[in-house]
């Protein structure tokens, strides 16, 4: 299968590059990244020369007539670059976090016919994290998220936080009829000391560190326990299996799916 990489000189789209260079049954055939345009990408991996040249943008790329684009960009560029392959009947896989609600809801009208995969986390464990916090969701009092990422993560919160928020709350609401409990703070000392609220109900607090990678901890209370959920990538090789299982479905598809959750084969 063809593929295009958007962001192929970043922490993430390179390590996919990395992978596809070495899966026999894609072939690379477009990598773009404003930095390294005019140069081989197997230089960039610190590898011998590829063949393949980079590319400063987008419509580049669509001239290689890629089957599936991969993008791990910047949410603003990432949002501009799929309205185009939309345009040009081209699927997506995506993992750039940041959108907003607006912009998602464009995308969705735009793939509309064509495949598009957009997932906040593609590594397994992420995924099984978010379902274990949902399935815990009706049986304490309250919860809160703590994330941490290392120094060069652009947005806040990342958007499996967020995500993980979203589908406590659901769970929750599904379940039982009362929310988590409400934050009794009265005395705000310092602003952001609570974190930042999810429509009203969970809190996540942001931790930036150097030497992290990316980290999620959904902490349960109720009378007398807590219980902790925790999910830890210390490599990105975590995501590579979950994105190309989604460029393996997503031109199956004919609209935008949020998730890789229901690709994965129950066990
Ligand atoms: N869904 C998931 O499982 C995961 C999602 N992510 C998300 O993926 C995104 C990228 O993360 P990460 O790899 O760590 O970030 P990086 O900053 O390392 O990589 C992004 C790359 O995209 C390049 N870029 C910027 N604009 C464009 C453009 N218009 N066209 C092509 N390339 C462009 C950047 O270049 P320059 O440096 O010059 O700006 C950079 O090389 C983030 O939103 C992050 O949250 C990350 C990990 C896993
Ligand atoms: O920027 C990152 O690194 C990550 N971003 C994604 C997010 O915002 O949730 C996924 C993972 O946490 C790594």
């Amino acid at each position: 299968m063809r593929i295009g990489v958007l962001g192929a000189g970043g922490k993430v789209g390179s390590a996919v590059c990395r992978a596809i260079l070495e899966d026999p049954e894609l072939e690379l055939v477009a990598a773009v990244d404003p930095k390294l345009a005019g140069i081989d990408l197997g230089q960039t991996l610190g590898k011998s020369a590829v063949g393949l040249i980079a590319r400063r943008d987008v419509e580049g790329l669509i001239g290689e007539r890629p089957e599936v684009v991969i993008d791990f960009t910047e949410a603003r560029a990432s949002y501009q670059n799929l309205l185009k392959l939309a345009a040009a009947g081209i699927p997506a896989v995506v993992g750039t976090t940041g959108f907003t609600d607006s912009e998602l809801a464009k995308l969705r009208d735009a793939f509309v016919g064509v495949g598009c995969v957009i997932a906040s986390n593609f590594s397994i464990g992420a995924i099984l994290m978010m379902r274990c916090a949902a399935m815990c969701a009706p049986y304490f009092d309250s919860v809160e998220i703590v994330e941490s990422h290392h120094d060069q993560k652009v947005d806040a919160p990342s958007g499996t936080a967020i995500e993980t928020a979203r589908r406590l709350i659901v769970a929750r609401q599904e379940a039982v009829d009362t929310p988590f409990l409400a934050d009794n703070t009265s005395n705000l000392k310092l602003d952001g000391a609570r974190g930042a609220e999810v429509e009203g109900e969970v809190r996540i607090h942001s931790l930036r560190l150097r030497g992290a990678v990316a980290h999620h901890e959904v902490v349960f209370g109720a009378v007398g326990q807590t219980l902790t959920i925790r999910h830890d990538s210390h490599d990105r090789g975590s995501f590579v299996p979950g994105v190309l299982l989604a460029v393996a479905r997503v031109v199956g598809l004919d609209e935008l799916v949020i998730g890789i959750d229901g690709f994965l084969a129950d066990r």
